[in-house]
């Protein structure tokens, strides 16, 4: 067991006059003092707090002995009593913790206790921070000392006497904090080798730190390397701004030469609008994914459509060889006729004569047989022909669909920001020039950061996409739904009075009543609130939706899940 010194002896000494509640005044300070020291010899309290000299180690242990039980008893009263902020499980567990740090050191353990009791006792009292654990629980539970301290105070007094701290550091503790702070420095990722170098070196200084003075010279370099690095990074940001304003530019101009190519243009409008949003880690990654995948399938689509057209090629090539090969034998089928018809001007006789037909009718045989076996050829490759132009025209049809997803959105399979100006600009310029209502309702669903937040961000893309499933299948074919922000949905009504465009909300609103949303075989209740504007001839379609978008907002005010009209 350590031996104990006057600063120890005190400190318990203060401890106990805070768990016995008696007043701590110089006369009851003396008195516990003394009671705990086992020196009764009092005639100056100023020299046994002075004094560093080493106690009867047999008294303190005495005196401990007597305390115990009046500990123990404190410790159960105040266990099952009510401290604000602090439950009988969480004392438990700083007992718990208490006993397994210093259950060889019953002198330690002694000291730890009282002064976990006396923080549970400070909670009681007015404390404005009633929830906040005190300071002395919290060291109970984080940061208690092992019984091999020593006084940081030994350590660094040396080289700056005027910093008086009252703390004892576990010296292995601060030899693991200056271990991480070189670490962390070595984990500095920095291209730049002068920067590098300083940091190794400032790391091995940190790992050197031995007195207070060279801490304090430590800090002011680490402060200037962090101001260093900070430029840097401002640096790597104009950079980063400088390319992404050569990559619009780029991408602009490269949509301009590429309108011929309609899937290419698509895509450039498609990267455009990214970087015209802000842009984020999140909408850089879709991107990247919606492209990669739309390039995979028309890479393969594309692929497809060599074959069928190679194989179509080939097709006519046999065609071309049979219809040659059959004009050939054709040819030569009457030039030998002609031959014959000499030979029979020529012969004299019946057996000479029934030679020439017997050759006659062989060689018509034989053109017969060719002009029969390239007629059926000539069938099947035909039928062939028209399988593979057929196939052709499929996957050509294929490719113009995947050109299309650029115009939706990726997670619903609404129209996206740009389908949606296509279709817009479509359909109200129809509207003006027939002089049909057509009518633009804004939704937005209601608490859905909220969802997010209790059901994870995944539920809520399911929860988008069943929202769109469930409009999808309530509205016409001819209307349209485009997704207009993150849990935001525009639908165009076409030839819809605003009276006719209320009542399909209103009826969307009962369909998704009747389709809850599924999560866990949980039903969940979806709900939006909506603005329904009619669009009025040769207005911009951006102020109608403007006028939307200002009924949804009041539908959100007058307490959300309602459907309004717009002025
Ligand atoms: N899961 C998911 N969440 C999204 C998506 N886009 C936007 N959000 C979230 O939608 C939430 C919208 O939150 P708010 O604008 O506060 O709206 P709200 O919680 O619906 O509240 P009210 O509109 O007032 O009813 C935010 O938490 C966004 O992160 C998405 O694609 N998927």
């Amino acid at each position: 067991m350590p031996n104990h010194t006057s600063s120890q002896i005190a400190r318990l000494t203060l401890s106990t006059l805070a768990a016995r509640k008696i007043a701590p005044t110089p006369d009851n300070y003396t008195r516990l003092y003394q009671e705990i020291s086992g020196n009764h010899d009092a005639n100056s309290t100023v020299q046994i707090l002075t004094s560093e000299a080493q106690l009867p180690q047999k008294s303190i242990d005495d005196q401990l002995k007597l305390a115990w039980p009046n500990l123990i008893r404190d410790l159960l009263t105040q266990m099952e009593a009510s401290h604000k902020g602090i439950t009988i499980s969480r004392k438990k567990q700083s007992v718990v913790t208490v006993l397994n740090r210093f259950n060889n050191d019953s002198n330690a353990l002694f000291t730890k206790l009282q002064s976990l009791i006396v923080s549970w006792k400070e909670t009681t009292s007015s404390n404005p921070r009633e929830l906040i654990p005190t300071k002395l629980e919290s060291e109970a539970e984080d940061n208690i000392l092992p019984p091999d301290t020593v006084n940081v105070n030994n350590i660094i007094h040396s080289s700056h006497p005027d910093v008086a701290i009252d703390t004892t550091i576990d010296i292995e503790l601060v030899e693991q904090l200056r271990e991480l702070l070189a670490q962390s420095l070595e984990s500095i990722n920095n291209e730049d080798p002068d920067l590098k170098s300083e940091i190794q070196v400032l790391a091995q200084q940190t790992r050197a730190t031995g007195d207070y003075g060279q801490a304090i010279k430590l800090n002011k370099q680490l402060r200037k390397l962090w101001i260093k690095l900070e430029l840097r990074d401002n640096d790597n940001f104009n950079i980063q701004e400088g390319l992404m304003r050569l990559f619009r530019l780029l991408v602009e101009n490269v949509g301009e030469l590429v309108t011929e190519d309609k899937w290419l243009h698509d895509q450039i409008l498609n990267l455009q609008e990214i970087i015209e949003n802000p842009i984020s880690k999140h909408t850089i990654a879709t991107a990247e994914r919606n492209l990669r995948s739309t390039i995979i399938k028309q890479g393969l689509l594309r692929q497809n459509m060599i074959d069928a057209k190679i194989t179509l090629k080939s097709l006519m090539t046999t065609f071309i060889d049979r219809l040659s090969e059959m004009t050939d034998s054709t040819s030569a089928y009457h030039t030998k006729i002609e031959g014959y018809s000499l030979e029979i001007g020529q012969a004299d006789n019946l057996t000479e004569l029934s030679h020439i037909l017997g050759d006659i009718m062989q060689d018509t045989r034989i053109i017969q047989a060719i002009s029969m076996r390239s007629h059926e050829e000539l069938v099947s490759t035909r039928k062939q022909a028209h399988i593979a132009e057929e196939r052709v025209k499929q996957l050509e049809q294929e490719l113009e669909q995947v050109s299309e997803l650029v115009r939706e959105d990726q997670l619903t399979g609404a129209l996206n920001r740009r389908g949606l100006d296509d279709v817009l600009d479509r359909e109200i310029k129809r509207a003006d020039r027939q002089q049909t209502p057509v009518s633009i309702a804004l939704l937005d669903i209601d608490n859905f950061k909220q969802l997010n937040d209790s059901l994870g961000h995944q539920t809520g893309d399911q929860a988008l996409v069943h929202l769109i499933q469930v409009i999808k299948n309530a509205l016409r074919p001819t209307d349209e739904v485009a997704r207009y922000g993150g849990e935001e949905f525009l639908i165009i009504l076409i030839d819809t009075s605003l009276e006719e465009a209320m009542a399909t909300i209103i009826r969307l609103q009962r369909e998704l009543t009747k389709n809850l949303f599924l999560h866990n075989n949980n039903r969940q209740l979806i709900t939006f609130s909506a603005g329904v504007a009619l669009h009025t001839s040769g207005e911009d379609p951006e102020s109608t939706i403007g006028r939307a978008d200002k009924a949804m907002y009041n539908a959100k005010r007058a307490g959300k899940n309602r459907v309004f009209a717009a002025d």
